[in-house]
């Protein structure tokens, strides 16, 4: 068990702090979620393509054929039920209902609740609900439903997808999303969409932030920070030990619940540290977390010290409430960056030449120099604690070599009101992903198709009526 995180009644503020959630502790709801009339999309959203477009009412043509079929051959007793649930379908013989939110048809397994739908927001990757079902374990639980998007577009997209389904699966810890269930009402033939179920984890931080900055009032107390960054940190000791790089960490992707417990989201753009065949590129985090290296160099090499960056500009961004790097594009990113940071230094523009080419060293001097600037300074208008600006001093580091490690990191003093070894679980086997061969959409489309026939529902797993174990 946790040891030391302080109570709710410690603090004034709106957001309590409680121990580390269990995943069996997660609470039965306690207020049904929001009406679907509420509805709104969130600024997120993006338009839909014209393939999706496409994709969409073809779906929508067949689910009315479906319904037109099932209406003609349904028996008075079973008319109201045969209404909206399919015929069982799918890879596990599944009835669905097909419901509209915010323009897309989502495909909701029966045992699900379908009455009271809210729509979270959708990324570059999918759209997701809230709903709540009743689960193995007993518990009516919110839950998330993200339906991806166009998941066999392309081969890197496909690839994405299995990713990110293979590590909800294969991840176990307190502070980090699991899959509830994975699912898909498509026939293997005409295989097209791909659904995972996880628990509601809570507000996504970066709403929490914007609503600070939209209202010009502290949600966030100094003790929430500190709970926020230790939860982050410990997740990313379990990460890291499993040989897995985040890669994405960002406020949109920790969601926090009323009880201040984090949970680290979306698993997209994982990758193994093993293998080194494939390339590390440079476009896959969210520009303003990302760390230098990821922009400039060691580029196809770069270790789980990326996130710790990451975790230095969300821990500023928390202290101040505002991003840390807003860089509006790659150049602008990097200047920002060394006008705190300082510039590369000799050492490190050597290591550069070396690992690179002596083009990129030159490219690199080629930017103006600035001097690190003094943490504490920077920072003073916010009153940090010395060991919150030691913290992020070890954090915010150009060097990788150089930078804290998250083993270290969760020793720093700034976390010992709240650090307890034995419950900052390891991985206890390295990940294999099995994701770095080549292959076609059509061959990752087979693998994701496997992962659905082979998933093994936990206890905290919505129950399907009807079914026995699988
Ligand atoms: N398990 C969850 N619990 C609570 N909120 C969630 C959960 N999963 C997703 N969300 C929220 O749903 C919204 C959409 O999530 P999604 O992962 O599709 O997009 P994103 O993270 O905003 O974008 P991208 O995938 O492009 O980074 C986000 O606001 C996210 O915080």
């Amino acid at each position: 068990m946790m040891a030391s995180a302080p109570s709710s009644s410690s603090t004034s503020s709106t957001l309590p702090i409680s121990h580390v959630r269990r995943h069996e502790d997660v609470p039965t709801p306690s207020a049904p979620p929001s009406k679907r009339s509420n509805i709104q999309p969130q600024e997120s959203y993006e338009p839909k393509t014209w393939l999706q477009q496409q994709m969409e009412q073809e779906q929508q043509r067949k689910l009315a054929e479906e319904k037109k079929k099932q209406s003609t051959s349904t028996t008075g007793d079973d008319e109201e039920e045969e209404d909206v649930l399919s015929q069982p379908r799918g890879p596990h013989k599944r009835r669905f209902n097909f419901v509209m939110v915010s323009n897309i048809t989502f495909a909701i397994p029966e045992g699900y609740d379908v009455d009271s739908i809210e729509y979270l927001g959708g990324g570059s990757f999918g759209n997701v609900i809230k709903t709540s079902a009743v689960c193995r374990d007993g518990h009516r639980r919110w839950v998330t439903i993200k339906k991806m998007r166009e998941p066999f577009f392309d081969p890197h997209h496909a690839r994405r997808i299995f990713r990110e389904i293979k590590l909800l699966q294969l991840m176990r810890h307190d502070n980090i999303i699991c899959a509830l269930d994975i699912y898909t009402p498509d026939e293997e033939n005409d295989f097209r969409d791909v659904y995972v179920v996880t628990e509601f984890a809570g507000r996504s931080l970066y709403r929490i932030l914007k609503q600070q900055r939209d209202y010009g009032r502290r949600v966030l107390t100094e003790e929430h920070v500190k709970f926020i960054i230790y939860q982050i940190i410990r997740a990313l000791k379990y990460i890291h030990s499993a040989n897995i790089i985040h890669r994405d960490l960002k406020p949109g992707n920790l969601a926090l619940t009323d009880d201040s417990d984090l949970m680290i989201l979306d698993f997209g753009l994982a990758r193994s540290l093993e293998k080194k065949d494939t390339s590390l590129t440079q476009y896959v985090q969210t520009r303003w977390y990302r760390s230098p290296e990821v922009i400039y160099w060691k580029i196809d090499s770069y270790t789980n010290l990326a996130d710790m960056w990451s975790v230095g500009c969300i821990a500023a961004e928390l202290l101040t409430g505002d991003p840390l790097f807003p860089g509006d594009d790659v150049n602008a990113q990097y200047q920002r960056i060394t006008q705190l940071c300082g510039s590369p230094d000799e050492e490190l523009l050597a290591k550069i030449e070396n690992d690179n080419s002596s083009a990129m060293k030159a490219v690199i001097q080629s930017y103006k120099v600035y001097k690190r600037r003094n943490f504490r300074e920077v920072f003073a208008a916010y009153s940090p604690s010395a060991d919150f600006i030691d913290l992020i001093e070890k954090l915010l580091v150009l060097d990788p070599e150089k930078r804290i490690t998250v083993e270290e990191a969760i020793q720093h003093p700034y976390l010992a009101e709240f650090s307890l070894p034995a419950d900052e679980p390891r991985a206890d086997h390295i990940f294999d992903l099995d994701d770095t061969q080549a292959r076609t959409r059509f061959q990752w489309r087979d693998a994701v198709w496997t992962e659905i026939m082979n998933y093994q529902r936990i206890m905290q797993s919505p129950i399907i009526p009807g079914e026995t174990d699988r």
